[in-house]
C-alpha cells in the first residue's frame, strides 16, 4: 500500500507570455497519515506552490499527487472543487474571517458545506474560544482570529490540514499558542497537517521534515525525537 500522502516527480512551471518560472523541479516526498509535516524553506522557494498543488487550488505541469487513494492531480475541475470543500482545510497567515459573520457563524459556515462536519460550538470550545463566540473578527486579537480559522478548517473534518505560515502576522508568544494548538490538535484527531515555514526552527515540532530550495526538494526526513512547541525557541 502507498503512503497516504505522496508526491511524485512534480514540476510546475508558470507561464506568463513567453516567460516561463520553473517553480517546482521533480519534487517526490511522502507523508504518513496523523503526521505533522513541516515544509521548509526561504522566500521563492517554492512552499506555497506545493501547497496550492496538494490541497487542489493550483494543477501541476508534470507528475502526479496521490491523497487516501486518490489521485488528486488527474482530478476536474469539479472533482477538485469537492476535494477542496470536503477533504482539505485551509489556516492562512491572514485568517481570511467573514467580517460580518460572527466567530461562530465563521465555523457554521465552513462545516455547512463539508460532508461529515463536526459540532460548530464544541470546535471552537477546542480552541478556546467559547466566550468569544457571538463576537466578530474585528472585536477578536490577531490570534483568536487564527484559533476561529483553525477551528473553521477543523470542524469540516477534514482528511488533512493545510496551513501557510499560519503565524506569521502574530507576536512569538501567540504564534506559539497557535502552533500549539495545531500540535495539540493533530495529535488528539489523528489529523495529517501539513504547514510551511520559512523558519527552521519549527522543523522541532514535525514528524516529518520537507526542506525546499529552488523549487527542488533537497531534504525528507522522519523526525523521532519531536519537541512539543512550548519547549521550542527561536
Ligand atoms: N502565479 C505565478 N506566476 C508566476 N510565477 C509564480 C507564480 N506563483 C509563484 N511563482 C514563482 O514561483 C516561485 C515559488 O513561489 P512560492 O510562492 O511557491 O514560494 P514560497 O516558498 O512559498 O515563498 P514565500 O515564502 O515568499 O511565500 C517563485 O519564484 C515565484 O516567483
Amino acid at each position: 500500500m502507498g503512503s497516504y500522502i505522496e508526491f511524485r516527480n512534480v514540476s510546475k512551471i508558470y507561464k506568463t507570455g513567453d516567460v516561463e518560472v520553473r517553480a517546482i523541479t521533480d519534487a517526490s516526498f511522502q507523508i504518513e497519515k496523523g503526521e505533522i509535516c513541516i515544509i521548509v524553506g526561504e522566500s521563492g522557494a517554492g512552499k506555497t506552490t506545493l501547497l496550492n498543488i496538494l490541497g487542489g487550488m493550483d494543477t501541476l505541469t508534470e507528475g502526479q499527487v496521490f491523497l487516501d487513494g486518490q489521485e488528486v492531480s488527474a482530478f476536474n475541475k469539479k472533482q477538485l472543487a469537492a476535494y477542496r470543500r470536503n477533504d482539505v482545510g485551509f489556516v492562512f497567515q491572514f485568517y481570511n474571517l467573514i467580517p460580518n459573520l460572527t466567530a461562530l457563524e465563521n465555523v457554521e459556515m465552513a462545516a455547512q458545506l463539508s460532508k461529515r462536519p463536526m459540532d460548530s460550538r464544541k470546535v471552537l470550545a477546542e480552541v478556546g474560544l467559547s466566550e468569544r463566540a457571538n463576537n466578530f473578527p474585528a472585536q477578536l486579537s490577531g490570534g483568536e482570529q487564527q484559533r476561529v480559522a483553525i477551528a473553521r478548517a477543523l470542524a469540516k473534518n477534514p482528511k488533512l490540514l493545510l496551513c501557510d505560515e499560519p503565524t506569521g502576522a502574530l507576536d512569538y508568544m501567540t504564534g506559539k499558542s497557535v502552533l500549539q494548538l495545531l500540535q495539540d490538535a493533530s495529535r488528539k484527531t489523528g489529523m495529517t497537517v501539513v504547514i510551511i515555514t520559512h523558519n527552521s526552527a519549527l522543523t522541532a515540532m514535525g514528524d516529518r521534515i520537507i526542506r525546499v530550495k529552488s523549487g527542488r526538494i533537497v531534504e525528507e526526513r522522519r523526525n523521532d525525537r519531536v519537541i512539543p512547541v512550548a519547549e521550542i525557541e527561536w
